[in-house]
């Protein structure tokens, strides 16, 4: 079976096709942020992103009708089981409505061409899987919970590998896997369940290429009344025009370590202290899981780093094994969970809004 597998980050686009799970194809463009600010909106980059996938299909001697199955990442639709979901016409509808990450156009594009070409579609393991203990939702003030948005898809996938690498299944394991991409998100996974991880796109926890992190209420209180400001153009900049961004105007890490290279002491101290945050949200996780931790395992691209890595492990090795996996195993993932739908081996869930 040929399955196409798509994957648009916020820094990033991956297309992959595999025949069963032997990928036979794949290519990840890095989109430079000055490329992604000529749309002003995500929904605008839906022609951008589409036409890259389908150049991808080409240039690789193939036609769309020559797919079984389209494996989109999942992206934002509201709290959800984990699993692997039909793209139906009401799961498209709540991902267009709710464009708040480029995730979730990857399954507005795999739809279209299922109506197209009528070949089924599905995505895996939203970035909304919400697994969390109640307490972990919990704030100071009433109404405002916690939620949880996160790399659902490669943090499970991950921690599977790692699962096996230790001689265990998923759920007879404790860890806690730091993903390290365009966003940052640190998940305590307890016996199978990710029950807290920092909501990495509104503005909680680390601070990523792109993303501001969690940042001081009060200041940021003055910035919503400061006039500058309206409620979009500030949701804008704390999710996507902040962090490394926002003080080097770059958010590509090996553009920030050439940066260091040729003596730049800002981009030194910034790096230090996005490693530092990164710790610190490390330290903070082994607490929910009560110091029982199999493996802190750190993935996505800057997991490539070892100067970045370096900078986390003189902070945290001490709380226990450190096992890297740059990069990711999303795609892989995407293409199994179809896999296993399409077979009968896994049931496939339905979207109920
Ligand atoms: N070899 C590398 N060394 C350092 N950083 C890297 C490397 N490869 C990718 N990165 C960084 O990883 C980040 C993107 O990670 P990735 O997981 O691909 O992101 P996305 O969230 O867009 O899927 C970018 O900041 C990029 O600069
Ligand atoms: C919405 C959470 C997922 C995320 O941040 O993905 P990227 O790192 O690809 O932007």
């Amino acid at each position: 079976m040929k399955i196409l597998a798509i994957n648009p980050g916020s820094t990033s686009t991956k297309i992959s096709i595999f025949e069963d799970t032997n990928l036979l194809f794949e290519e990840v463009l890095r989109h430079p942020a000055e490329e992604l600010s000529k749309y002003p909106t995500l929904k605008d980059q839906y022609g951008y992103r589409e036409d890259m996938i389908t150049a991808f299909i080409k240039s690789k001697g193939f036609s769309v009708k020559d797919i079984d199955a389209i494996a989109a990442r999942g992206g934002l639709i509201g709290p959800i089981e984990g699993g692997t979901y039909k793209i139906d016409e009401k799961l498209a509808e709540r991902l267009g409505t709710n464009m708040v990450h480029a995730s979730n156009l990857a399954g507005l594009i795999a739809y279209d061409l299922t109506k197209e070409y009528n070949i089924p579609s599905f995505i895996t393991n939203p970035v909304t899987v919400d697994e969390m203990e109640d307490i972990a939702k919990i704030t100071g003030i009433p109404g405002i919970t916690r939620k949880s948005k996160f790399h659902a898809l490669n943090q499970k996938a991950v921690a599977g590998k790692v699962a096996d690498k230790l001689g265990k299944t998923y759920e007879e394991c404790n860890l806690i896997v730091v993903h390290l991409g365009g966003g940052v998100s640190i998940g305590a996974h307890q016996k199978g369940k990710v029950i807290d991880v920092n909501n990495c796109i509104d503005g909680d926890g680390p601070m990523s290429p792109n993303r501001a992190g969690s940042l001081p209420v009060e200041s940021v209180i003055e910035l919503c009344f400061s006039g500058k400001y309206t409620e979009k153009s500030l949701k804008a900049y704390v999710s996507s025009e902040a962090g490394l961004w926002a003080y080097l105007g770059t958010s590509d890490t090996r553009d920030v370590q050439k940066m260091i290279a040729a003596g730049n002491k800002e981009a030194e101290t910034l790096y230090k202290a996005f490693a530092y945050q990164v710790a610190k949200g490390i330290g903070a996780m082994t607490t929910v899981l009560k110091g029982k931790v199999d493996a802190i395992v750190i993935t996505g691209g800057i997991a490539y780093s070892d100067q970045f890595v370096g900078m986390i492990k003189e902070r945290t090795s001490f709380l226990g094994n450190i096992i890297v996996m740059p990069g990711e195993e999303e795609m892989l993932a995407l293409a199994e969970s179809v896999l296993h739908v399409m077979s009968g081996k896994e049931k496939v869930k339905v979207y109920k809004g």
